[in-house]
């Protein structure tokens, strides 16, 4: 079994065969997470506002747009990109179309992969088992973390959320006694997360996306963002639909 992590959307290579965890803590893949748990039918991420409006249109006003550009809400959406606004009442049947900086980007970016899944810390122990199983019945039996970043670099938020991911792969795969190899990256993600877990916050505050959502009023975001193993839910990105 090989753990892989790529550190930003743009670095992502062919993933065929492998099985993709796409990772924006802050804020896409938490608030995906969030939406589905919360009874959403579906959440449809798209690359531009301009394929979310086309996409509304289709669904003739029977979906809530959703997403931001700059980190605040788009004029004319429904919603924004925080998990927050992402509510039962709200959610309960509903199609979500979604498009934001830098997470739907990520899933593009990874539709190569045999299977995608998102994760975030909300959902990391769940999602590290789905990939796993996913992985150990392909071919490859390779496991890719696809960190989004901020706007073409690398964040800290994404690469601690890898390194727990990372953590709970190798200890799910060491009980069944088969060694992992983790790439350089992996191994540096794993040992950031294991260094700063018990102040998780601390480490994400030196991030410049944690300063620009705090500077924006954004600070219950982040401390939701930031629970781990609160949800149960992975989301699977269906390149087909
Ligand atoms: O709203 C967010 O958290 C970011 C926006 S930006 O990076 O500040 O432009 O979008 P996301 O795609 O969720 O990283
Ligand atoms: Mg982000």
């Amino acid at each position: 079994m090989q753990i892989e992590v790529y550190p930003t959307c743009d670095s992502v290579k062919d993933l065929s065969g492998k099985t993709a965890i796409v990772i924006d803590v802050l804020r896409a893949t938490s608030v995906i997470t969030t939406a589905l748990f919360n009874g959403a039918e579906r959440v449809i991420p798209v690359p531009s506002v301009d394929e979310a409006l086309n996409l509304a249109r289709e669904f003739k006003g029977n979906a809530l747009l959703g997403g931001e550009r700059g980190a605040v809400k788009i004029p004319g959406f429904d919603l924004g990109n925080s998990p927050l606004e992402y509510k039962k009442e709200l959610m309960a049947g509903k199609a979500v179309i979604l498009t934001t900086s830098n997470g739907t980007r990520a899933i593009k970016a990874s539709e190569s992969a045999e299977h995608i899944l998102i994760g975030c810390f909300l959902n990391a122990s769940a999602v590290a088992e789905k990939a796993l199983r996913f992985a150990l019945s392909s071919e490859t039996s390779c496991v890719a973390l696809v960190c989004a970043g901020t706007l073409g670099e690398f964040s800290l938020d994404d690469a601690a959320c890898a390194g727990l991911i990372v953590d709970s792969l190798v200890r799910n795969i060491e009980r069944k006694k088969e060694p992992p190899e983790l790439s350089d990256l992996a191994f540096a993600c794993r040992e950031l997360y294991l260094k700063h877990q018990d102040d998780l916050k601390a480490l994400i505050s030196h991030a410049a996306h944690y300063k620009k959502l705090l500077n924006l009023g954004f600070e219950r975001d982040i401390d939701y963002c930031l629970q781990q193993d609160v949800i149960d839910c992975v989301p699977v990105y269906d390149k087909k639909l």
